[in-house]
């Protein structure tokens, strides 16, 4: 029974209530975001009275134009809460510039380093004075936001772009984003998913943690840890206490943890999205479970996904199908068991042996049940259990493989994990696509599907596969890198912009699907391209050998040619190998893009490929979800 629970936030403005419903309903703006956005041009109250007076004078039935009279008077432009600022911290010519070889790579680098000029952001003192008048979430500290519509911080996106400002040499941005949070961990007992009030019932992927870590690795201050390590423990104590469950596996018992927010109705962001998806639900309560599994999705930070979706066992279905808190994930435990082992580290550091010794317990504890639970040594990769059959969820996700990123696996034995973690790429065939690793197989339209590819899923990969240190497993990292890179790259040289996610199938293609349209910007986007410029810069080449870049080589070239091209393809086939046997003569210290694909990845590439509709939403037009 979700009736106790309390709504996302108190505001009878932004988060719940008759006005919320009347303005999100009247569907005024393309993006139901736009609204809550706002600030309020007098007090809350003076608003519900005006709000109470055009529902009498309208007799309860205002029209569309008379809902959006009222919202322009009493509402101001969104994102008027910020001011102008350039970073004091920001550099020209930081350090891991000089790392990377190619010119063009080069100078893209520098382009994204000015990239964190156009993302800044910072609260005017009025925010601060009247903080009643916003929805943002007060910080001290300036924040780098994804960009777009998302105009304030975001819980683990900020892990990628803290990555980017260190190798910026941004330190003091770095550290006031991490210090925000750490506030706001003091002040609300755990981060919510973004900086707004409308978040303030849930979280996201738990990065805090490790971004203390990040900056330990940079600054190394001892005193910084020293003064928050009593708000780090809290923040893994929220996770430990509100989204923990009990799994009982092969007659053991195991706490792991899933996503799971606390607050009845709909997402205020996204409101007439989430009643309109409730129609299919009779009761009161089945629309709140629907709710429920919806914002815990967005929690999960794959909102959304048929990784959440369960029909009669399977991942089919659409969002009615959401069982976001059935589900184990293999990520968030994989996070959780990292976490506990930073803490340890962290507590032995500062000689705080008791609790270092709880979070060695903590980290073991979750590291077998990762062992036992949630990795198949039959199908070579850690898989998400579903809680209600028992059973595991065998389909191919990134996140497959995060426990390698965290370092959450028995690593003596790291050669036998790796080496089945390469049969299972290989048997998923996860390098036959063209512009990075899909999210899932599934074409759902929802935007944590296929065909899109987002940036931490392809770093966690690259970097999950580096850390071994197994050649094998480094050579595919360096792979993926490169065809992300170079894809990336072909946007930013049509269209100057970073997106926040892009199209697996297409070099070069746009993401796309699910509630919104592509944003542009875009923080993690720019966080991962410069770590992986930055490790693989002295080898990584925008183009191959020849000059082709990824889409254009001439193995995959044979997959764009119809029947009558095959001799063609043939001939440019053989031309590539024996050009690529000179280049790679040439090339010594470059890795090479992409292995020659056989007539069965040719065929699956011809049907993955679709034509690129994306274009016209990174232009202004919406897409649709398809439900
Ligand atoms: O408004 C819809 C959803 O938008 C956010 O989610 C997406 O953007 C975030 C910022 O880049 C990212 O962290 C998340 O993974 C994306 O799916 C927001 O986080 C959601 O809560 C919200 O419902």
């Amino acid at each position: 029974d979700r009736s106790n629970l309390p709504a996302p936030c108190e505001s009878l403005i932004y988060c719940h209530g008759p006005l919320l419903h009347t303005v999100q309903m009247a569907g005024l703006y393309n993006d139901s975001k736009t609204f809550v956005d706002k600030k309020m041009k007098s007090p809350a109250n003076i608003i519900l009275d005006n709000f109470q007076s055009m529902m009498n004078r309208t007799d309860y039935r205002p029209t569309k134009e008379q809902i959006r009279t009222f919202v322009d008077d009493n509402f101001d432009v969104e994102g008027s809460e910020f001011e102008e600022w350039q970073p004091l911290d920001w550099k020209h010519n930081p350090a891991f510039l000089q790392r990377i070889k190619d010119p063009l790579l080069l100078e893209w680098a520098k382009n994204l380093n000015e990239l964190w000029l156009n993302l800044g952001r910072k609260m005017k003192d009025e925010v601060r004075e009247h903080q009643d008048l916003y929805s943002i979430i007060y910080v001290d500290h300036p924040v780098i936001v994804p960009g777009g519509r998302f105009r304030e911080f975001y819980y683990w996106d900020s892990y990628w772009i803290i990555k980017g400002l260190l190798l910026s040499e941004m330190h003091a941005t770095a550290t006031g984003m991490v210090t925000n949070f750490l506030d706001i961990v003091d002040k609300y007992g755990f981060i919510p998913n973004g900086g707004r009030i409308y978040y303030l019932m849930r979280s996201q992927p738990p990065l805090l943690i490790p971004m203390v870590k990040l900056l330990m690795e940079d600054i190394g201050d001892i005193d910084f840890l020293k003064r928050h390590i009593g708000t780090m423990d809290k923040e893994f104590d929220f996770w430990v206490k509100n989204h923990t469950v009990e799994v009982d596996y092969n007659g053991r018992k195991y706490q792991m943890t899933r996503y799971s927010e606390q607050s009845q109705g709909p997402r205020p962001e996204s409101y007439k999205e989430d009643i309109d998806v409730a129609r299919h639900f009779d009761t009161v309560d089945k629309k709140e479970e629907l709710y429920a599994e919806l914002k815990s999705a967005a929690e999960s930070g794959w909102d959304f996904s048929s990784r959440w979706f369960i029909l009669n066992g399977t991942n089919k279905g659409n969002l009615t199908n959401l069982k976001t808190r059935s589900i184990v994930p293999v990520d968030l435990n994989a996070f959780m068991c990292w976490n506990a082992q930073l803490m340890a580290e962290f507590h032995e550091l500062l000689e705080n042996f008791e609790k270092a010794k709880y979070y060695r317990m903590m980290h073991a504890k979750i590291k077998e049940a990762i062992e036992h639970v949630l990795w198949h040594e039959d199908v070579g990769a850690w898989l998400d259990y579903n809680l209600k059959s028992g059973r595991r969820r065998d389909y191919f996700y990134p996140t497959n493989i995060v426990p390698l990123w965290t370092g959450c696996y028995d690593v003596e034995r790291s050669d036998y994990y790796v080496s089945r973690v390469i049969n299972y790429l290989e048997k998923v065939k996860v390098d036959i696509f063209e512009g990075g690793i899909p999210t899932t197989l599934e074409h759902s339209g929802e935007q944590w599907d296929y065909p899109n590819a987002w940036p931490p899923l392809q770093y966690m990969m690259v970097m999950g596969l580096d850390n071994t240190r197994n050649d094998v497993a480094m050579r595919l990292a360096s792979e993926m890198a490169t065809k992300w890179v170079r894809s990336n790259f072909e946007v930013w040289k049509q269209k100057k912009a970073m997106l926040e996610k892009y199209d697996a199938t297409i070099f070069g293609g746009f993401g796309g699907g699910g509630e919104y349209v592509v944003q542009k910007g875009f923080g993690w986007t720019n966080g991962v391209v410069m770590a992986l410029l930055n490790l693989y810069g002295d080898t990584l080449y925008a183009a191959d050998a020849f000059g082709d870049a990824p889409g254009q080589s001439g193995a995959v070239y044979g997959a764009h040619v119809g029947a009558g091209g095959i001799f063609t393809a043939l001939l440019v086939v053989i031309a590539s190998v024996a050009a690529g046997t000179l280049g790679l003569m040439v090339y010594r210290r470059r890795r090479d893009y992409a292995p020659l694909v056989g007539a069965e990845d040719l065929r699956v590439l011809g049907s993955a490929r679709k034509p690129c509709t994306e274009l016209k939403s990174l232009n202004g037009v919406s897409n649709t979800r398809q439900r």
